[in-house]
Order: C-alpha cells, then sequence, then structure tokens
C-alpha cells in the first residue's frame, strides 16, 4: 500500500494512493481516459520499484510532472497550469450563454468533465424552481421560454424590438435564481458550473461578473443549418421530451435573440465561441479561465 501525505491547515492526513484518482485529475491533459489510467499504473509501478510506501502529496505531484514530461511536455504543462489555477482560494465559477440549442447544456458537461468539477446546474432548472413560487398571474414572463416571452409582455414598449423585450424581461427574472447561486456558491466555496440561455452579458449583477474567479461564455452557432440541426440532435434521444417542433416554428425568434447575446457579449467585452467542434470548444474555454483564473493567487479582486 502506498500512503499518500498531505495537510489542512496545519494538520498531517494519509489516504491510500488510487490510481483511479489520479487517472481522474489527468483529464486536463486530452490524454484520454484508458491511457491515463495506464499512466497512473505506471507511476503507482515506479513508486513500488523504488520502495516507496510514504509519499507527500508534493513529491507525489513532483513525480507526476516529471513523468508526464518525459512522456510528452506539453501534458505537463496542461497538468501544472491547471494545478495553478486549482491552488486559488476562491471558488471557480463558470457562466456558460447561449441562445436555445447551441449546446450550453453539452458543453458544460464536457468542460465539468474535463475540469473535475462536481457541481452544474442549467438555468432552466432554477426557472422551474421559481415558477413554483411566483405565479403565473403575478409574473407571466418566467413561465414562458425566452423566445417567446414577449408574448407575456402586457404593454409592449415602442422604443425596442418586442421579441427582444421579451427576451429581456424573461432572463431579468430568471437571474434572480442566478445570482443567487452564485452568491451561494461564494459563500461555500463551490466551484460550479451554471449554463444556460439565461446566462447573458451584462445582465448579472456588477459585484459579482467583476471578480476574477467568475468567468463568462457566450456559445453563439453562426451557421443556421448548424443550428437548426441541433434542435434535430437533441430530439433523437429518445428520453428527450422537449418537441423539435416548438423550436423549429421559434427558430428565427431564437436567432434573434442570439443576435442581441452576441450584441451584449461584445459590448462587455465577454468571450464569444462559436460551438462548432466539441473539442475546440471545450480547449477555448480551459485556456480562458487557466489565462484569468491562474493569476488569481496573486491577483486582488479588480476593483468594483
Ligand atoms: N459542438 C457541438 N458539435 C456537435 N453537436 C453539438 C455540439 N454542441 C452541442 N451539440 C448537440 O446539439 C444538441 C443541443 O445541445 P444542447 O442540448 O447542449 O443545447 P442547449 O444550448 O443546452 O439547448 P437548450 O438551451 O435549448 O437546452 C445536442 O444534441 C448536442 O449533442
Ligand atoms: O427558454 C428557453 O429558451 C429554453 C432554454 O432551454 O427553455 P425551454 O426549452 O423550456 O423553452
Amino acid at each position: 500500500m502506498i500512503w499518500v501525505i498531505g495537510d489542512v491547515e496545519g494538520r498531517r492526513y494519509r489516504e491510500p494512493f488510487s490510481k483511479g484518482i489520479l487517472a481522474r485529475s489527468l483529464s486536463i491533459t486530452d490524454i484520454g481516459s484508458e491511457r491515463a489510467y495506464e499512466i497512473a499504473s505506471e507511476i503507482e509501478s515506479k513508486l513500488i520499484d523504488g520502495d516507496i510506501n510514504e509519499i507527500t502529496l508534493t513529491d507525489l505531484t513532483n513525480f507526476i510532472v516529471d513523468y508526464l514530461d518525459y512522456l510528452d511536455p506539453d501534458y505537463a504543462k496542461k497538468y501544472l497550469n491547471w494545478r495553478e489555477v486549482r491552488k486559488s482560494k476562491e471558488p471557480l465559477i463558470i457562466l456558460i450563454g447561449g441562445a436555445s440549442g447551441v449546446g450550453t447544456s453539452s458543453m458544460a458537461f464536457e468542460l465539468a468533465s474535463k475540469l473535475g468539477l462536481k457541481n452544474l446546474i442549467s438555468t432552466d432548472m432554477i426557472r422551474e424552481v421559481m415558477r413554483k413560487i411566483v405565479s403565473k398571474e403575478l409574473s407571466p414572463v418566467i413561465h414562458k421560454s425566452s423566445f417567446d416571452a414577449h408574448e407575456s409582455i402586457r404593454i409592449p414598449s415602442i422604443r425596442i424590438d418586442s421579441i427582444i423585450e421579451g427576451f429581456i424581461s424573461h432572463v431579468d427574472v430568471v437571474n434572480v435564481g442566478v445570482e443567487a447561486i452564485i452568491e451561494r456558491s461564494l459563500k461555500e466555496g463551490i466551484s460550479i458550473i451554471i449554463e444556460g440561455v439565461h446566462v447573458v452579458p451584462g445582465f448579472i449583477r456588477k459585484d459579482l461578473i467583476s471578480k476574477n474567479n467568475i468567468i463568462i461564455f457566450t456559445l453563439v452557432v453562426d451557421d443556421p443549418e448548424t443550428h437548426k440541426q441541433r434542435f434535430f440532435t437533441r430530439c433523437r434521444q429518445p428520453w428527450v421530451k422537449r418537441s423539435l417542433e416548438k423550436y423549429i416554428e421559434n427558430f428565427d425568434i431564437i436567432r434573434k435573440t442570439q443576435d442581441f447575446l452576441i450584441e451584449q457579449a461584445k459590448i462587455h467585452d465577454s468571450c464569444i465561441i462559436d460551438n462548432v467542434d466539441v473539442t475546440e470548444t471545450v480547449d477555448i474555454m480551459v485556456n480562458e479561465i487557466i489565462e484569468k483564473y491562474g493569476g488569481l493567487k496573486n491577483v486582488e479582486q479588480k476593483s468594483e
């Protein structure tokens, strides 16, 4: 048995060396789960061959970095970069927005797997809870979708497009719940990914979004046909209950909300990703996070 020795607030603890835990921590390096497990086994064998049955977390990390560097320096670099990010005392809060059907749920899942983050919530789920609390009479807009919320606006404004006005009203209400999740995550120190159409640059309170450990991405699908196909691929799973018709009928409106999201992302200088290739989308988000969050350890919070 190899024991890994660590310490929390000066108090030593030890836990058995686990190939599974080590393999999981290599997911950031694009090695792939099978090869990651092989590498974990190779590292374990090297420790045993070296008669090492107790190793500190620091020495084990250095041992892993040296072995990854021997296999491929890029593996070691990605592994080290990610460990730098995880040393921060602040939770990592990742917000992934985008019009309906662009892939926010799927990309959030892929990113969570890559980063080994356990907490993931959709704004649709937040909205569902809020719908139970707020009656249709009191807030008709929350009981609609983002793309047909304009139908519930009682006194349409003459200043802006009614579809965008409906979208804004709908998002604004749900953002009360989104901000509550962000505040709880900050308070508890929980790293989390929040994804959905209600994550819109400029809509989340400035004192929250200005924190260095909160990062927002806007996914888009530039090509309309590719976007439309996403609704078909999403509905092919037998368990999916959302009707394809509703999204295809409202497709032009959904594209209009995407144009608004792009506008908002540009105004607020937030990262826009054309979500065509899964690997590329996830890599862009990981690199952005490492770049922005990696230096967090030494950077005070941005002045508000
Ligand atoms: N980069 C991608 N390449 C290919 N297919 C993708 C990509 N991203 C998402 N998809 C597919 O597109 C469909 C829609 O994705 P997803 O359900 O994540 O969209 P969404 O933005 O969460 O939609 P909604 O907000 O309406 O729930 C899914 O079948 C998903 O597998
Ligand atoms: O409001 C929307 O645009 C979508 C987002 O997922 O939700 P629903 O499928 O419930 O319409």
